[in-house]
């Protein structure tokens, strides 16, 4: 009785973490908390001989969303079975010939081809029906559209994302993910496929599902898969009759620490796929194969204090810091712990015992809480700015703490990044990480704050990446800056729909000098008049001006910066052979950047333009020129190599 109320509750409790899982991409506990509970289950199923009809032992566990369109397999897609040791992997081989991979770690998908092209993807869902996902697998980089194959195929495999990718990429994303392979189903399950085309998802293929077509083995598959275009998974052959010794030594080949992509473990699968099949299936996995998950060893340290930050969008991370611990050569002392429910269920006190251990061999994460004190109080007002926090769930169905100060600083980052950025004021090092950490510490308030970091240098110099030297090149990078031109400037302030080519006109209007651009201001210029300014351009210029709120953050920079005015005051901008007409550049060219050839042919009086028409009168060609050139040559518009546009320029006497 006792045993069926225990089933009850643990089959309860996977079926949330599955939700949360696979629903969500929201993990809300360890997967090795996950697996725990998924072994007492199957133990306690074994034991009392009874299984309950909901049991996840009995089926495979997923969702399907409801804005995708459900698509039912032509198989069921089943998960695998567990090997825990090397001992219970040689037995299960019983001697037999296997192809071992890396068990990648990110969402299984099975690719359609009909008359040689891509015409569906699908997730696996429940493993009965997946989601329609064809809008974003085929914008992977590496799904092949066309293969030079006419029969049926389907082939299935993993969408990933990198460690690289992901540790780029998750910092930039509103709501962060807990690991990649979160990420990789987040993405690939997204309505709209642009916004997930930078994300470098990948699909490494590591199944085919029609028989007879790749041979009769494993191995032959994997062959006919990379033939066919696909980015197969790492693998290699166990011979026949592998001791358990040699099994060992073909596992210690594979180091998860030194491989690109996330894997939790490895998959053995017989080579000879007839045999494989002979074994059969339970309405959980297969038989012809099985997966060995790496263990995560657990140490036990004392838990100090919870840290808490603002985020961008105003969601407040938790991150516990504890005693150093040092983890396959790494030191350790602090972990994200995700959400509130994370917490609430770890019940955190200082000098609590927790054991702690790399998710995956690389995140850390804390795995339980041994003492329990839960003395560690929530924040009730936001570390920034001291409002009030509320209790909201995210999207990802889990809650988390929110400053819902609209005026809150840690919304100012984005305004920050904005300024910052490339196309900007270029400031090198001032990355979204690093101002976040700067603006949620008060050392930026405003955007003269930045040319005053020596201020707060020793403070900075304590925060986690920062070292004398980088300070030092950060500074660099801040005083290059001290100097720059109106249109730059212009471009950072982020006034909507007054951007870069606006600040451009701006510029050459007020010959480059700030206190003319603000002198019109006041004379209620009225901006209609430029080039390109609509009447909405002209009305946001005046509201943002008005804006006092505005004006603390961009006014003080101006005590510290001078506006160069080379680009009127340049003499070459008459005698030279562009002055005046109108100079399109495409392809990458070698000695500038795409701004900076926009800046060079202002300075020479020419009128840079972004498309081809009849009216250009020159285009310059760089590498890999694309749609532009071959429309010159249709109106016959005079083509110039970067060579010949610097050769021009030399013959008049002016520098490149
Ligand atoms: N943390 C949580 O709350 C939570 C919730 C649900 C599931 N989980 C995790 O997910 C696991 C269950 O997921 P699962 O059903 O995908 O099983 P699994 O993790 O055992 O993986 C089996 C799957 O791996 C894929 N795979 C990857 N590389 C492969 C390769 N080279 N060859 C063949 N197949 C390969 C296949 O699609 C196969 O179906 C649990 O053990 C747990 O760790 C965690
Ligand atoms: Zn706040």
């Amino acid at each position: 009785m006792q045993n069926l109320e225990r089933m009850r509750e643990l089959i309860q409790t996977i079926k949330e973490a599955d939700e949360a899982y696979y629903k969500y991409d929201a993990p809300i506990m360890a997967d090795l908390d996950y697996d725990r509970l998924y072994d007492e289950l199957a133990a306690l199923e074994r034991e009392t001989g009874t299984i309950l009809s909901s049991s996840p032992t009995q089926r495979v566990s997923g969702e399907v969303l409801e804005s995708l369109t459900a698509v039912r397999h032509s198989r069921p897609m089943l998960s695998a079975d567990k090997c825990k040791s090397v001992a219970d992997i040689h037995k299960y081989l019983g001697g037999h010939e296997a192809v071992l991979s890396w068990k990648l770690d990110g969402l299984t998908l099975v690719l359609r081809y009909e008359n040689g092209k891509l015409v569906q993807a699908i997730t696996r869902g429940d493993g009965l029906q997946g989601e329609d996902v064809t809008h974003t697998v085929r914008i992977m980089k590496n799904v092949p559209l066309v293969i030079p194959c006419k029969e049926p195929l389907e082939v299935r495999g993993e969408g990933v994302i990198s460690w690289k990718e992901f540790h780029a990429l998750n910092g930039t994303l509103d709501e962060p993910y807990a690991h990649p392979r979160n990420l990789a189903a987040g993405s690939v399950r997204k309505l709209n496929a642009e916004e997930v085309r930078e994300r470098g998802l990948s699909f490494m293929a590591f199944d085919l599902i029609s028989d007879n077509l790749g041979g009769s083995t494993k191995w032959e598959t994997l062959r006919f898969l990379a033939q066919m275009g696909f980015t197969t998974v790492g693998y290699s052959i166990l011979a026949a009759g592998a001791s358990e010794e040699a099994v060992r030594q073909a596992m210690d080949f594979y180091q998860p620490k030194e491989y690109a992509y996330p894997t939790d473990g490895l998959i053995f699968e017989f080579n000879d796929l007839a045999y494989g099949r002979s074994l059969g299936a339970t309405g959980h996995h297969e038989n012809r194969m099985t997966a060995f998950k790496w263990p995560d060893t657990r140490y036990e340290t004392k838990f100090r204090r919870l840290e808490v930050a603002t985020t961008r969008t105003g969601m407040i991370s938790l991150t516990a810091a504890f005693d150093d611990v040092v983890i396959d050569g790494t030191t350790v002392n602090h972990a994200y712990l995700h959400n509130l429910d994370n917490f609430t269920r770890l019940a955190l006190g200082p000098g609590d015992t927790i054991s702690v251990y790399k998710a995956n061999m690389i995140i850390p994460q804390i795995a339980e809480n041994k003492t329990k004190s839960g003395g560690c109080p929530l924040p009730d007002v936001c570390p920034c700015c001291g409002s009030t926090l509320v209790v909201r769930q995210s999207s990802g169905g889990t809650r988390q703490l929110y400053c819902e100060n609209e005026a809150c600083p840690a919304r100012l980052v984005r305004k920050f990044v904005h300024f910052c950025s490339k196309t900007r004021m270029e400031i090198k090092g001032l990355d979204e990480q690093t101002l976040t950490t700067f603006v949620q510490h008060g050392w930026v308030k405003n955007y003269g704050d930045l040319y005053e970091l020596e201020r707060h240098k020793e403070e900075i110099l304590k925060t986690p990446g920062f070292g004398e030297k980088s300070f030092a090149r950060l500074q660099n990078a801040v005083d290059e800056r001290r100097t720059c031109t109106l249109n730059q400037f212009i471009a950072a302030l982020g006034i909507p729909e007054v951007g870069r080519h606006a600040g451009r006109i701006l510029n050459r209007k007020f010959g480059g000098s700030w206190d003319a651009f603000e002198r019109a201001i006041l004379d209620q210029f009225d901006f209609t008049q430029l080039e390109d300014f609509g009447q909405v351009m002209n009305d946001n210029i005046y509201c943002w001006y008005s804006d006092e709120e505005e004006a603390k953050l961009w006014r003080p920079a101006l005590n510290h910066i001078t506006f160069l005015k080379e680009e009127t005051t340049m003499p070459e901008a008459q005698n030279n052979p562009f002055a005046g007409k109108t100079v399109v550049a495409t392809g990458k060219l070698e000695n500038y950047t795409r701004d900076g050839i926009q800046m060079k042919l202002l300075s020479l009086g020419a009128r840079p333009a972004s498309s081809v028409s009849k009216k250009t009168d020159y285009l310059i060609v760089g590498e890999n020129a694309g749609s532009k050139l071959t429309k010159a040559q249709t109106l016959g518009v005079t083509t110039l190599t970067e060579q010949q546009f610097l050769q021009m320029l030399a013959d008049a006497g002016i520098e490149a």
